[in-house]
């Protein structure tokens, strides 16, 4: 593949995902031209195996660094590595076909929200990222359906169009949706924030399980017993710097 996206030489870091000195503003142009600059030189690299806890007041810029990974937002300068099969790719510089190869293949996203098809079952919704990789219907949804069981979403729900679930039941559809794909890197915003403690658990088990097959996680969590148990390092918005986590998560 050529693209002047790919970095010539590979960047010498095992990380899978490299935010390099991102810098972000915001102009409000219906507010006078207001400019509300977010993001300062944020850097960040995240290895396999890595979960990075992403924490700071509200309105820091944590949802803006996160949907800038995963290219919602374009950046005004700084790179964003990301190691996509065998080459190196700067997500602010690619090409439309090769966003949506890397988002097909190799970073996932659970947000808080789902956006839903009416009368698309939730079987369907949750298997598509499979499908769309190549894998056979069938295998598609068993997997979906074991992820589904884990997360114990009723079975009378499976068959149904996802837009009357409940807060909670929307999240642990995405959460299936973004956790069957093997992604090699995820980004979570707020998986848990409409789950009740159980399910909590579940999603805690699930992201442990990625990080034993070398996923690189980044997160936003309110809940601090979530982040205090699944993370490795914290990088603190507003202050910009990283915490290391007691030494048990690393
Ligand atoms: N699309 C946008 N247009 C204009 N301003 C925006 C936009 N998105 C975010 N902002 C502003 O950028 C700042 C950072 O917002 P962001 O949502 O990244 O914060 P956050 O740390 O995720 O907050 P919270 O913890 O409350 O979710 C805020 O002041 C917000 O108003």
């Amino acid at each position: 593949m050529t693209s002047t996206a790919i970095s010539p030489s590979p960047v010498s870091t095992n990380s899978l995902l490299w935010a390099d000195n991102l810098h972000k503003r915001f102009i409000l142009h219906a507010q006078g031209g207001i400019c509300l600059p977010v993001l300062k030189g944020t850097s960040l690299k995240v290895k396999p195996g890595e979960c990075v806890i992403l924490q700071g007041p509200s309105g820091s810029g944590k949802s803006t660094f996160m949907r800038s990974l995963y290219a919602n937002y374009r950046v005004d300068s700084g790179a964003i590595w990301v190691k996509h099969g065998e080459n190196r790719i700067d997500l602010t510089q690619c090409q439309p076909h090769e966003l949506m190869a890397i988002r097909q293949k190799t970073i996932g996203y659970v947000s808080q929200f789902l956006r839903v098809i009416p009368r698309v079952p939730a079987l369907e919704v949750a298997a598509e990222p499979l499908m769309e990789l190549g894998l056979e219907a069938a295998a598609a949804r068993d997997n979906v359906r074991s992820l589904f069981r884990r997360l114990n979403l009723p079975e009378r729900l499976w068959s149904l169009s996802p837009t009357t679930f409940s807060g909670g039941e929307k999240q642990r559809l995405n959460i299936a949706r973004a956790f069957s794909v093997d992604f090699p890197i995820l980004l979570l915003d707020e998986p848990t924030a409409a789950l009740d403690a159980a399910n909590r658990e579940v999603v805690i088990e699930l992201i442990e399980e990625k990080k034993a097959r070398g996923c690189a996680l980044i997160g936003i969590f309110h809940d601090e017993q979530v982040w205090q148990r699944v993370g490795n390092r914290v990088l603190t918005f507003g202050r910009e710097d990283e915490t290391a986590l007691g030494e048990s998560h690393e």
